[in-house]
């Protein structure tokens, strides 16, 4: 948290309108600018992360910059003028090719890594025989369904010491402190869990 403000104080130095240098306030809130007074905020850009499921099984990707074997739930920042909503659905369409039937809120954690975002976690479900992916190999290197015992199988082995006991996993998820993880867990952990309409 506090380097992803310290490299957005780096980064706006300058006033975008002046040229001028910027100065930044006290508490490291905000900058000015003192020719024209104008205020710069630092900004966080919102990102849905969304798991989807078919009802059994779950959708998992992996991007060619990911570590060596780890998938996650899909990814993506929000465009000017979407809602959360339009987003998921955007997202999932444009990776994957499938349609969203229902979706829910989960929970949310601001990522600092590389810059300020607000991710925001969603479950999303497709209905059933509607499950065919047609992969953006533009953005994913792969995506593939999962049923929930492997998944489940992945998540108790999912760390370092546990995969040298019991040998090599086919993949691995991220880790506990990123929100991907908790959203993988908590589909594996609530069988019932069952999204409204979207
Ligand atoms: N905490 C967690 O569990 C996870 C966090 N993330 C984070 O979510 C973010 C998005 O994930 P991906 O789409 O996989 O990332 P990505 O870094 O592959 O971004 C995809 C594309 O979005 C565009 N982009 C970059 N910054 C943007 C912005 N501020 N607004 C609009 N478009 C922008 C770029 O063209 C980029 O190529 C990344 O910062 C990533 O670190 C992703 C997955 C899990």
């Amino acid at each position: 948290m506090a380097q992803a403000l310290l490299r957005w104080h780096d980064a706006h130095q300058f006033c975008s309108r002046s040229g001028q240098p910027t100065k930044k306030n006290v508490s490291g809130s905000k900058r000015v600018c003192p020719s024209n007074n104008i205020i710069y905020y630092p900004q966080v850009a919102p990102v849905v992360i969304t798991l989807v499921s078919d009802g059994t099984r779950c959708l998992l990707v992996r991007q060619s910059s990911f570590p060596k074997g780890m998938y996650s739930a899909l990814a993506g920042f929000c465009d000017i003028g979407e809602s959360l909503e339009e987003t998921v659905r955007r997202e999932i369409a444009e990776e994957v090719g499938l349609e969203v039937d229902r979706l829910h809120y989960s929970a949310s954690q601001h990522w600092p890594f590389p810059n300020s975002t607000l991710m925001i976690a969603c479950h999303a479900t497709v209905k059933p025989g509607q499950t065919e992916l047609q992969v953006n190999l533009r953005e994913l290197e792969a995506a593939a369904w999962f049923s929930r015992d492997e998944v489940a199988t992945v998540l108790r082995r999912n760390n370092p010491s546990n995969q040298q006991q019991s040998g090599a996993v086919p993949f691995w998820l991220p880790p506990k402190l990123a929100i991907a993880h908790q959203l993988i867990k908590e589909w594996v952990e609530k069988p019932t869990c069952s999204p409204l309409p979207a």
